[in-house]
């Protein structure tokens, strides 16, 4: 449970969840608050200065979502809400993997990542619609490691369509379950949210999960 809340938070009535990513929508879902939830997908920025750690990549870019989606919230009704940003990446031996491009980069993703262990990070924030004072960021690391795949298991797995969408190129919630050994860790950060960090976070915000 959150050790902090914000002072002077008036009650928060509604959950901005700024994500076009279905499977956090699908994890905002499972939480089954009492407060409705509004889904937006606006653009930011996700560039990042190549000397930025992975945590804060994540956190940063977690932050820029929300705070973008905040100036999508002109009306006073939607000003009483906590926005939901998140950012996902993978990391293998200090490089940074995003989604990728093509099926080329998807194929280098995954030789890199088959018969060894790797780090996902995700960024969560969660800000106040209305008071910029009211900011919250923080991140959860999983370990993951990958089974030994030969080329055209690589290639079996990309022709799903699944990797296109995903950092690293694969989804442990999906036909990807197969390649992970193991993980250490929260798996719902692999996934794209972690969801009780976020629920900790929540309560800072006076919304209490349970
Ligand atoms: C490693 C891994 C990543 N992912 C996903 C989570 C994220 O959706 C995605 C990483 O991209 P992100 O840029 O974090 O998110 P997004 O573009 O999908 O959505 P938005 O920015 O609008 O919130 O990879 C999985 O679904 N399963 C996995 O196992």
């Amino acid at each position: 449970m959150a050790d902090r809340r914000f002072t002077n938070t008036t009650a928060v009535r509604q959950l901005v969840l700024a994500s076009s990513s279905p499977r956090r929508r699908e994890l905002v879902g499972m939480l089954g608050l009492s407060l409705p939830v509004l889904v937006l997908s606006p653009d930011s920025d996700e560039s990042t200065p190549a000397d930025w750690s992975p945590v804060r990549i994540v956190e940063q870019l977690a932050l820029r979502k929300a705070r973008a989606a905040r100036t999508l919230l002109p009306n006073s009704a939607d000003r009483e809400s906590v926005i939901v940003g998140a950012d996902t990446i993978v990391v293998l031996r200090g490089e940074v993997m995003g989604k990728p491009v093509d099926v080329a980069e998807a194929h280098r993703m995954l030789s890199g990542l088959q018969g060894t262990e790797h780090e996902v990070y995700t960024g969560v924030a969660c800000i106040h619609a209305r008071d910029e004072s009211q900011e919250s960021v923080s991140h959860r690391l999983t370990r993951v490691t990958m089974k030994t795949l030969d080329d055209a298991a690589i290639h079996r797995y990309i022709a799903t369509g699944e990797p296109m969408d995903k950092a690293g190129s694969y989804g442990i919630q999906g036909r990807g379950g197969v390649l992970v050994e193991r993980i250490d860790g929260c798996y719902f950060n692999v996934v794209g949210l972690p969801v009780s960090l976020l629920s900790d976070m929540l309560a800072e915000f006076g919304v209490d999960v349970l």
